[in-house]
């Protein structure tokens, strides 16, 4: 487990830009010391925010996008192309715009999909797709993502991880279905605790006076049931992105170590 490191931005915006950047050395690095990278996206609109910065960034050539896998840590269980699916906002920001290989973009399955409505199920489909690009050294259950991101809810929930749920108690499966979200749609597929912890860095997404509460619960030692947030952690980092709206209810002894 890696303690939580925090870095504050003055606003949305240069919060997207900064942590656009920071992505984009990672991937270039990853791509040139491993060969390719792997990327796990997040829905939300810090995490679309960060998408469309991307987009803007002249920067976003340096990366090899045909060396590059895509995941989800979660999705709305709609149909294909609904404008509320995560992926297709992901499309919008920026996947539409850059030449990625088709068969490295790992969308979750869609309820008209070849699960039907059947979200378990189309859990365990991807569950079983994280197994096949696991390699030994993943433990066999998910592969160790470059980079994970997650927004962060202002209830405390990310991926699709609500509060008290039966998802965030998951231990063994890597990804499965979820019934009853306090958000719309009720029914969803996400990460699991577990996958999210294969990650080798997790970086928390959080922007805007909607996030503060959640922001200073995760990080003053609530336990990950009632804040899942509070249980996202990568293997080799765990880093909070904020801006000072989302930071401002932070306790006193972690935002001045925070500021810039
Ligand atoms: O529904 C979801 O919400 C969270 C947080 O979204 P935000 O708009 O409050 O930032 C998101 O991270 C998750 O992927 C999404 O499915």
């Amino acid at each position: 487990m890696s303690t939580p490191q925090l870095v504050v931005h003055h606003d949305k915006e240069l919060m997207a830009q900064a942590a656009a950047a920071r992505l984009i050395t990672k991937i270039v690095d990853a791509q040139a010391s491993r060969g390719s990278a792997s990327v796990v996206l997040t829905g939300g609109r810090n995490g679309n925010g960060l998408l469309a910065a991307l987009a803007a960034a002249p920067a976003r050539d340096a990366v090899d996008w045909a060396r590059l896998d895509l995941w989800w840590g979660d999705e709305r269980f709609l149909p294909e192309g609904d404008p509320e699916r995560n992926v297709t906002q992901a499309r919008e920001a920026l996947l539409d715009s850059v030449p990625l290989d088709p068969k490295r973009v790992h969308a979750m399955p869609a309820s008209d999909g070849p699960y039907g409505a059947d979200a378990d199920a189309a859990a365990a489909a991807y569950a079983e797709e994280l197994a096949r690009a696991a390699g030994p050294e993943n433990h066999g259950a998910a592969p160790t993502f470059d980079v994970l991101m997650l927004g962060v809810g202002p209830d405390t929930h990310v991926a699709s991880l609500f509060p008290e749920l039966p998802a965030v108690r998951e231990t063994e499966r890597t990804v499965v279905g979820v019934h009853g979200a306090p958000k719309p749609p009720p029914t969803r597929i996400t990460l699991t605790l577990p996958a999210i912890r294969a990650a080798r860095e997790v970086w928390l997404l959080a922007a805007g006076e909607d996030k503060a509460q959640a922001a200073a619960i995760a990080l003053s030692g609530a336990g990950e049931i009632q804040a899942p947030a509070a249980g996202a952690y990568g293997r080799q980092r765990t880093l909070w992105l904020l801006d000072s709206a989302a930071a401002s209810q932070l306790p006193r002894s972690l935002y001045p170590a925070a500021s810039p």
